[in-house]
């Protein structure tokens, strides 16, 4: 399989912060993979990177097969949508669609006009003076419409309502299968949007710590609740990635799958033992210390 997004050892320093760390990770073309962490964890930065927005400081990247920095034929087939997108003073959502397909050459307007009248975008309007959900929405459109070979949407949601989320995902699905690209999706809606991912890459403080298919991701963790003395027997055997006690209540996110012995264990304690969620994964990679588990941990 043909990978549309490579990753070697990238590590990015600003100043005296080490934003990425020697991240590795590829995407197979004609998928859909969802970049998750943590805030700061470095997920803008590895987009602006595949985009040719920036340099790794070290590493390299390819894109479609070449480095993208600079490089006109591969950026010509990348759309970047970020939650900062800028456009000029008095722009109306119908400027904006005029200019698009120059810089876009499988550009569809039929994806444009039905997501522009899903959102309810104001056409009359400078762009401006949009609301945070109307600036994500014509974001949205851009990323869509351009059927672009690679298609990094950071944030794409910002200040949208849920109808639009679910038009955004409902047409993201229907224009992906019908015409197959690739996509690098990060977002912090993350039980909303696994039904989208392939893949999925998780990132903390600037190093990949899951980078699996989606399906074995889930495979990767479990996790056991109930009284806090039944949980902290269950855990006794198994490395515990996230801890988390309510009112007595405990719940914990442990390593590896659960075997038929595990599962009568809990049953026999009164335990509910269940799948870990990616939201779980990702809460749990992102916990101090979590660290010192991430080799165990990688796909
Ligand atoms: N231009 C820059 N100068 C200095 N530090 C930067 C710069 N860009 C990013 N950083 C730092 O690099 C780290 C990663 O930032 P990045 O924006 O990639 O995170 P993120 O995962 O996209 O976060 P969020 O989910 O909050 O958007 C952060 O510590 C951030 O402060």
């Amino acid at each position: 399989m043909t990978n549309a997004i490579d990753m070697h050892s990238a590590t990015r320093v600003f100043g005296r912060t080490t934003a990425l760390d020697g991240v590795s990770f590829s995407v197979p073309e004609g998928s859909i993979c969802g970049l998750l962490g943590r805030n700061g964890a470095g997920k803008t930065t590895i987009m602006s990177i595949i985009a040719g927005q920036d340099r790794p400081t070290s590493g390299r990247v390819e894109v479609l097969g070449h480095r993208p920095f600079e490089n006109e034929s591969v950026l010509s087939r990348v759309s970047f949508v970020r939650d900062n997108q800028r456009y000029p003073d008095n722009y109306q959502l119908r400027h904006v669609l005029r200019i698009a397909p120059e810089f876009a050459p499988n550009w569809n307007e039929d994806v444009a006009a039905e997501l522009a009248e899903g959102f309810r975008i104001p056409t009359r309007t400078d762009i401006k003076k949009f609301s945070r959900g109307q600036l994500s929405s014509v974001a949205i459109i851009l990323g869509l419409a351009s059927r672009a070979a690679v298609t990094l949407l950071d944030e794409p949601y910002l200040g949208l309502d849920v109808t639009a989320r679910a038009l955004f995902h409902d047409m993201l699905l229907r224009d992906y299968t019908a015409h197959p690209r690739t996509v690098l999706l990060s977002t912090h809606l993350i039980e909303e949007s696994e039904r989208l991912f392939d893949r999925v890459v998780v990132i903390d403080r600037g190093r990949v710590r899951i980078d699996s298919d989606v399906d074995d991701a889930r495979e990767l963790a479990f996790t056991l609740s109930g009284t806090t003395a039944a949980v902290d027997q269950l855990a006794q055997r198994h490395t515990v990635l996230r801890s988390h006690t309510v009112s007595g209540l405990k719940s914990v996110t442990v390593l590896g799958t659960a075997d038929e012995a595990v599962r009568a264990d809990a049953d026999g304690l009164g335990a509910r033992l269940a799948p870990a969620s990616l939201q779980d994964l990702v809460a749990a990679f992102g916990e101090e210390g979590s660290g010192s588990i991430e080799e165990g941990a990688r796909a």
